[in-house]
């Protein structure tokens, strides 16, 4: 593991996505953050900017998130770039390959309480995955406590594992992450010619910039300073999305 970076980090330079690998947290680097997760926007725009650097990169491109797979490949169109969803246990790779962790069989019982749960509180709500399920307590923070003491039970009742997030908390299959599923692009003869680069903002990024750091590229943290193995930091979705065109060469 390389020493923690807790020193204000510089914006990434120019010329770092020159013949990079690059991989893309979707949630809080690509989109703002929203209420609710059915409540982001993929504008035409964005779409185009991937595509661009999708072609700048020869396809050296991934999307590397906690989300589904297949939401982020229909919020992308015909046009999506290779995907890995459900934190690095789905594959959607974008010459059409698919590779899929099995459902945990434990996800029916935990998903069933989750629901009972955002039933019985104003503002909690449910998210159903394919390797997964989440409680969203962004409308009602107040539920934190009950939400994370409900996942902590859940997991350790099903043997499921218990991922962290930004006002949610999940269960989902075990054995892996963002720093595994950067491992597998890299393993790629197409990824594996790029030094990669990882931009994400959340905590279930570190494994993310742990890996690009360990193979000799660099992490790039979105949002506010903090203990990272990122090597740059940008601060907003909007300073990703400028940093990112002037890298294509178009204009956000
Ligand atoms: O790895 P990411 O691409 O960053 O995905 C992480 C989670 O993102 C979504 O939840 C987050 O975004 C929602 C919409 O902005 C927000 O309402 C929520 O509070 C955030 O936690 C998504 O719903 C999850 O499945 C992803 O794991």
């Amino acid at each position: 593991m390389p020493d923690r970076h807790p020193v204000l980090l510089m914006p990434p330079p120019a010329d770092l996505l020159d013949s990079a690998s690059l991989f893309l947290d979707f949630d809080g680097t690509l989109v703002e953050l929203a209420d609710r997760p059915d409540g982001v926007v993929v504008t035409p725009v964005l779409v185009d900017l991937i595509r661009a650097l999708e072609e700048k990169l020869d396809g050296r491109l991934a999307l590397v998130s906690g989300r589904p797979a297949g939401d982020l490949t229909a919020l992308f169109g015909d046009r999506a770039p290779s995907v890995v969803g459900s934190h690095g246990m789905e594959f959607h790779w974008s010459d059409g390959r698919r590779e899929q962790a099995e459902r945990p069989a434990g996800l029916i019982a935990a998903l069933a309480a989750m629901r009972a749960f955002t039933q019985a509180n104003d503002g909690a709500i449910l998210e159903d995955k394919p390797l997964g399920a989440a409680v969203h307590y962004r409308l009602n923070p107040a539920l934190e406590a009950d939400a994370m003491a409900l996942g902590e039970r859940l997991a350790a009742e099903h043997g499921l594992y218990l991922q962290h997030g930004k006002m949610m908390v999940e269960v989902r299959t075990g054995g892996g992450d963002k720093g595994s599923a950067i491992r597998t692009l890299m393993a790629d003869p197409r990824f594996a010619a790029g030094r990669p680069v990882f931009l994400g903002d959340d905590v279930t990024d570190e494994p993310g910039f742990s890996a690009v750091a360990l193979l000799g590229g660099a992490g790039v943290l979105v949002g506010d300073p903090r203990p990272t193995d990122a090597r740059y930091r940008l601060e907003t979705v909007s300073g990703v999305l400028a940093w990112l065109a002037t890298a294509a060469g178009v204009h956000a």
